[in-house]
């Protein structure tokens, strides 16, 4: 990729990518620490693209390490968690293993369980655990906070995506981005580093450039909260993405545009626990396997195959076979 930023004048830039594909941008004025980088002596092109590659590369060599696969991420063992104020009990001994480089879809009836299961994993405090672990790289996850949880490489894409008033887009995913980089060792990128970090993001997920503007989900229709979603795992990557409904409320393209924007996360190291109703996501992201959920419990686990049996025959066919 080759770009070049033309001098700054006032707070927008233009960077160009290409002969054809140029993106400008007004960086938010609201953090004056980052005037400094306005004007910046050594933020060159090679400092730029140096950093560029810096920060694409890891996944890339990381996905050279065939030797490596199928290396546990994720291990749940019989896990049980209430609701922290009523403790009723909704995951009643989930057991789940999620290696490197898996994608796993679960299905379930409504209500069985599948989104607490979730939020349990990225710390949610609506809820207790009360018993079994979760073993996550090699570490207890559950004594992690959830902001840790985060930053091990856990992401979660919520089913219904919060707005976060007041904070703007790319402030938000700068800020996460930075604070990933720290986790790793790893310098910061100023705003207009990230800015060309985030551009390409942008077209995976074919969200405009305007977005980054506005308030965090604030007015997003319920796609565009979804892609936005998708925009987060893509900037910040993760070891293991946890993707609630994310087929919920789109439209074919967006449908495709999300699929395509998670296949393009996938890499032989890092997997994705998807949670979905419908046959039509597994067409588009193709699963390793397939868990069925009920009463907060996994009672079956098989692969693709078992998502025909269910739209055909529903629950009831799952059970009996
Ligand atoms: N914070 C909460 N307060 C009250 N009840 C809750 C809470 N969280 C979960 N529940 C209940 O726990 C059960 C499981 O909910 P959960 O959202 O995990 O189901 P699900 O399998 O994801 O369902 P769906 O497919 O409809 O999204 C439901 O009966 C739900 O009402």
């Amino acid at each position: 990729m080759r770009f070049s930023l033309a001098p700054p004048v006032h707070s927008t830039f233009k960077l160009t990518f290409s002969p054809s594909k140029s993106f400008v941008f007004t960086l938010p004025a609201i953090r004056p620490l980052r005037l400094r980088y306005y004007n910046h002596p050594r933020l060159s092109l090679s400092r730029v693209t140096a950093t560029l590659s810096a920060v694409e590369s890891p996944s890339k060599s990381s996905s050279d390490g065939q030797n490596e696969k199928n290396r546990p991420l994720l291990q749940v063992t019989d896990l049980t968690a209430v609701i922290a104020e009523t403790k009723q009990e909704i995951l009643k001994g989930v057991n789940l293993s999620v290696n490197e480089g898996e994608i796993h879809a679960i299905m379930g009836k409504n209500g069985s369980g599948k989104s607490t299961l979730s939020k349990v994993l990225v710390g949610h405090p609506d809820y207790e655990v009360t018993g079994g672990s979760v073993v996550f790289k090699g570490e207890n996850l559950l004594e992690m906070e959830p902001e840790e949880r985060s930053l091990a490489g856990l992401f979660m894409s919520f089913q219904s995506p919060v707005e976060i008033p007041g904070v703007n887009n790319i402030d938000f995913l700068h800020m996460a981005y930075n604070a990933r980089r720290r986790k790793l060792g790893q310098p910061e990128l100023g705003p207009i580093e990230f800015y060309a970090y985030i551009y390409p993001k942008l077209e995976l997920v074919s969200m405009k450039t305007d977005f980054l503007n506005r308030n965090v989900n604030e007015g997003f229709s319920g796609g565009e909260r979804k892609r936005n979603e998708i925009l987060q795992l893509a900037v910040l990557g993760a070891d293991l993405a946890i993707l609630d409904e994310i087929d919920s409320g789109l439209d074919v393209d967006a449908l495709r545009d999300v699929a395509r924007a998670v296949n393009g996360f996938l890499t032989p190291k890092n997997s994705v626990l998807m949670i979905t109703h419908y046959r039509r996501l597994l067409e588009f992201i193709k699963p390793t396997f397939i868990h069925i959920m009920d009463d907060g419990r996994i009672i079956k686990t098989g692969d693709v195959s078992i998502a025909t049996v269910l739209e055909e025959g529903g629950y009831k066919a799952i059970t009996e076979t």
